[in-house]
């Protein structure tokens, strides 16, 4: 029989992304949106961390749905503004959630800042979150630099303003933002991408699936997978989203500060 699994957001486009690359790796899975359940209030994402926040997510689906809860918290982290808006990615021109409003926010802040001091990065962490309770997380990075304007219309949030590192240019030497790219360009070398098949063979292995062939990882570089197991067979550029993030930085830019103390210059918001 086919199991159910939840993909617990409430972003239209993100759930698109995330149904589309699970749905290329070819496991017998019954993918069920937010909308396929009894509604239930978003939960609040107070985390300092992707890690914390995609874990709030996956564990309020797990709780609603009793099915096995994949979310995800992503945001785009920006070298110039010292890794924010990170995670505040979604709201960082307000409440609002706006995608347009939040990239022009972005634009205006680093509006001086020169095309060699624009990189960025977009990160992505999936959470898994089994229905006794049991937890993983895995992370995905796409590096980059920023635009000083839109171009493009596919995908979602800054993806008009980001330009990926990882593309060939066009005769004329020109690169594309991410919203220039096919879904099956971005899906390749996006943070997301490399999360989500980063966590599939646990998933897979959770749910007791054979795992496909291409998506055997390093069982050791898995948070909570086993120690022994098949050479992996993933490629290299693929390994950097199964390194446990655990003791490394947070690019989220937010990290905790002592009470009353500002972190990156920027008093936190109230989570
Ligand atoms: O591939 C991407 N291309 C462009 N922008 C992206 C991407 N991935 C994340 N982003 C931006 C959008 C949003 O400003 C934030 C995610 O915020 P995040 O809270 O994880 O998602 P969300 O609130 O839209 O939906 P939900 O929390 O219900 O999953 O990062
Ligand atoms: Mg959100």
């Amino acid at each position: 029989m086919t199991q159910r699994v939840l993909l617990a957001t409430g972003n239209t486009k993100k759930l698109t992304e995330l149904r589309r690359i699970i749905a290329d790796n070819d496991l017998d899975l019954e993918v069920v949106g937010l909308r396929d359940i009894d509604p239930y209030p978003d939960p609040v994402e107070s985390e300092w961390t992707f890690e914390g926040n995609a874990l709030i997510k996956a564990r309020e689906g797990m709780i609603h749905s009793g099915l096995p809860s994949l979310a995800d918290d992503s945001g785009l982290c920006v070298d110039a503004l010292g890794g924010m808006p990170g995670v505040r990615s979604s709201r960082w021109n307000g409440p609002e959630q706006e995608d347009i409003a939040n990239l022009e926010l972005v634009l205006r802040q680093i509006e001086d800042v020169p095309r060699g001091r624009r990189q960025a990065q977009f990160v992505a962490v999936m959470a898994l979150v089994m229905p006794d309770g049991r937890e993983f997380t895995t992370r995905g990075e796409m590096t980059g630099h920023l635009t000083n304007r839109s171009k493009g219309s596919r995908g979602f949030g800054y993806d008009p303003i980001f330009v990926p590192d990882e593309q060939v240019p066009d005769a004329d030497g020109r690169l594309r933002t991410s919203a220039e790219m096919t879904a099956d360009e971005k899906d390749a070398i996006s943070h997301r991408g490399r999360a989500v098949r980063a966590i599939l063979p646990i998933l897979a292995r959770e749910l007791g699936l054979p795992v496909p062939e291409g998506l055997r990882v390093e069982p050791g570089a898995l948070p909570g997978a086993d120690r022994e197991g098949p050479e992996p067979t993933l490629p290299a550029s693929e390994w950097t989203a199964q390194i446990p993030v655990i003791g490394r930085p947070e690019q989220g830019g937010a990290k905790p500060a002592p009470p009353g103390v500002p972190s990156s210059g920027v008093t936190p918001l109230e989570p």
